[in-house]
């Protein structure tokens, strides 16, 4: 049981998810929050991860670090996202078995489901079908993960489970223009535009595929929720059960951004996956539901953004 003395190993700690994660726990007031910096440790290093785990002894961990972007990052470099992501889980989950972790939380992604699979999607849909192709290589590897899980809990008894979120945004994100996700790229595009006083903004793709769209803070209490309540193998999906066509989106960053600017779409951008819309009937049947509406949730996120400027993350 997560006790308030427990030490709680979060990877991946300055992240988007591992930042609200720590957050989450300090505020809850755990006191024993641990970091493995990438200076320290590079968690694609199995003797650099062994070495940590032996001189930090964590009892629980939540293993949220990896290689993240959007679906151009995701599409130009598909075997950095593989092996790094691969690199990571293969290093940690080892190294949690091998010194007695009593239990961790693995992150994998609602991409690791096929593109055409019923929606809205069920844990029972994976590997069902092909997988999208703009993130095959990030989905096989976060897939390789929740089996890596499956597989300590089987052959040695690991209390090891993995959630599956839909598409996160929030304070820390990456507002990289080309590397990010659609909503801190967009955000970051209406800011500059806003700034700029430029006449239109250009969105990527046709506007009509689907997304759902997390808060990291929902996200946050979700994954502290799972480590104390969800022993189950098998994955379980995140999310808030709502989704948005990337227009209505982009409208909804534009009314809080630059309400004055027009859209414009590049089709020659991909659209990626139609659509990928979770039934999160499972985690609400034990009791947990998400609480931030995508419009208060791209208002604070620009509150912070505009604050934070001139010390975003570095991509
Ligand atoms: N963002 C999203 O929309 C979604 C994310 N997820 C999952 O959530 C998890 C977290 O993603 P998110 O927070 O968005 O990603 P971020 O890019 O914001 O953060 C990733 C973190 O992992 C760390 N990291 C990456 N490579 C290494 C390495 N080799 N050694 C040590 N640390 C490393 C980074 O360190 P550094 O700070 O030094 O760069 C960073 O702190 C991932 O597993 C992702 O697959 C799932 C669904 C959607
Ligand atoms: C979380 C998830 O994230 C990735 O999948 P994705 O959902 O397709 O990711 P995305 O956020 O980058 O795009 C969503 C949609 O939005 C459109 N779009 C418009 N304008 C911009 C834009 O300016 N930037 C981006 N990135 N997309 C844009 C874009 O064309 C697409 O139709 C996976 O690779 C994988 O990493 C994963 O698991």
């Amino acid at each position: 049981m997560l006790e308030k003395g427990s030490r709680i190993l979060v990877t991946g700690h300055r992240g988007l998810v591992g930042s609200a994660v720590v957050r989450r726990l300090k505020g809850s007031g755990f006191e024993s929050v641990l970091n493995a910096d990438r200076n320290a440790v590079d968690l694609r290093d199995s003797r650099g991860v062994d070495q940590w785990f032996d001189d930090n002894r964590p009892e629980f961990v939540f293993h949220v670090a990896g290689r993240v972007g959007g679906i151009w990052a995701n599409s130009t470099q598909p075997a950095d996202f593989l092996y790094d992501n691969l690199m990571m889980h293969a290093t940690v989950l080892r190294a949690a078995w091998r010194t007695g972790v009593t239990k961790l939380l693995y992150l994998g992604s609602s991409c690791i489901y096929p593109r055409d699979c019923p929606q809205p999607i069920k844990e029972e849909s994976l590997l069902t079908g092909p997988l999208e192709k703009t993130n095959d290589a990030y989905a096989i590897a976060k897939i390789s993960g929740l089996m890596s899980c499956e597989a300590y809990r089987r052959q040695h008894g690991c209390n090891f489970i993995s959630a599956m979120p839909t598409n996160l945004y929030g304070q820390n994100d990456n507002f990289h223009p080309e590397q990010s996700h659609v909503l801190p790229g967009l955000m970051r595009r209406f800011d500059e535009a806003r700034k700029s006083g430029a006449e239109s903004v250009t969105i990527w793709g046709s506007g009509s595929p689907r997304r759902e769209f997390l808060h990291v803070d929902d996200l946050a209490d979700a994954c502290v929720f799972l480590m104390e309540h969800y022993n189950e193998p098998g994955t379980i999906n995140v999310g808030t059960g709502v989704d948005v066509t990337i227009r209505e989106l982009a409208e909804t960053i534009r009314d809080v951004v630059y309400p004055e600017v027009k859209l414009t779409f590049d089709t020659s951008k991909p659209d990626g996956t139609p659509r990928k819309l979770l039934d999160v009937s499972r985690l609400e049947a034990l009791g947990w539901r998400y609480r931030t509406s995508l419009k208060e949730g791209v208002r604070s996120t620009y509150d912070w953004y505009r604050s934070n400027q001139a010390s975003l993350r570095a991509h």
